[in-house]
């Protein structure tokens, strides 16, 4: 299931809004994983000697949403997984299963072919380490890393774009959700993105917790030959479709892309990251 098809996305098939949506979906024909991998999550944009570098920060909001012990339970959903995994390794302690969901399967095969060790697959262990140290209990990298591996137990086709992004209603809510640099990398504007956000909150259960990252003011990334738009969010677009969605905010944190970082890949402001809760409906 990866089309764009306009059966119930909720836009009328020929609406210029299902045509800008479909668009989005045929120019990620030519994302490449790897050049996507070497671009955002290899040195520069991956030091780990600086915690003022962004995937130290990234890794370590996360390390710190699961260290409060708030965000538990038996499934967590990552929403626009890509072909990453750096986003669930402080999650993993604390959920039974973990799904993992993309868009492209030249993605999901990526994800695949980490869970069963293969060869040739990029190399997570500096992000577990780093994870291990920052999280301080003296985990093992190589116990966490097979943690993950055995959580990671679906990996699934999505489109945000449909009520039912992954195609049918889960079996049970998701405890908890997680979404890395997808909702405004696939939206062509504001009106998707919120739409977007709202068709995934579908798969969260009342009162689970929401943590979301991605890119401030970014209006194109680079993926091999794959150029991709992006809808420029600022942090009010973000707080403001959260809370159109029925969340309630618990921490909003913004980190500023230094000039080091800006190296052509994308023309991302910033990151933020946000942990917010599905509120009950009254
Ligand atoms: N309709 C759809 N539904 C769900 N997923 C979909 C859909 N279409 C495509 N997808 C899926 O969503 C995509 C997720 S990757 C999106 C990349 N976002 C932009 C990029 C990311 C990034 C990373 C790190 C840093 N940094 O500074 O550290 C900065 C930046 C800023 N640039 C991709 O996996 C695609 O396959």
């Amino acid at each position: 299931m990866s089309g764009h098809g306009a059966e119930g996305s909720g836009w009328p098939a020929s609406s210029p809004a299902m045509s800008s949506i479909t668009a989005v979906g045929e120019s990620y024909q030519k994302f490449n994983p790897r050049a996507y991998l070497q671009n955002n999550y290899m040195p520069p944009r991956a030091d780990f000697t600086s915690e003022d570098c962004v995937v130290p920060w990234k890794l370590r909001c996360l390390a710190e949403a699961f260290a409060t012990g708030e965000i538990h339970g038996h499934t967590l959903i990552d929403i626009g997984s890509g072909p990453t995994i750096y986003q669930l390794l402080s999650a993993c302690d604390h959920f039974e299963e973990i799904i993992a969901t993309d868009y492209l399967e030249v993605n999901r095969e990526v994800l695949r072919q980490w869970v069963q060790d293969k060869m040739d697959v990029f190399d997570w262990s500096p992000y577990i380490k780093h994870v291990c140290k920052i999280e301080g209990r003296g985990e093992q990298w190589k116990e966490k890393e097979q943690k993950l591996r055995e959580k990671l137990r679906q990996i699934l086709p999505i489109d945000v774009h449909q009520p039912n992004p992954v195609g049918s209603p889960l079996r049970q809510l998701a405890d908890a959700m997680v979404s890395t640099f997808c909702l405004e990398a696939v939206s062509p504007d504001r009106l998707s993105f919120e739409q977007a956000l709202q068709n995934i909150t579908s798969l969260l259960k009342p009162g689970g917790h929401f943590l979301l990252i991605g890119a401030l003011e970014e209006s194109f990334y680079l993926a091999g030959e794959a150029k991709l738009s992006v809808v420029p969010v600022s942090e009010a677009d973000v707080k403001e479709a959260l809370t159109k969605s029925g969340y309630k905010i618990h921490d909003f944190r913004s980190y500023i892309m230094p000039p080091g970082l800006k190296i052509g890949v994308d023309d991302v402001s910033g990151v933020f990251f946000v942990h917010a809760q599905k509120q009950p409906v009254v």
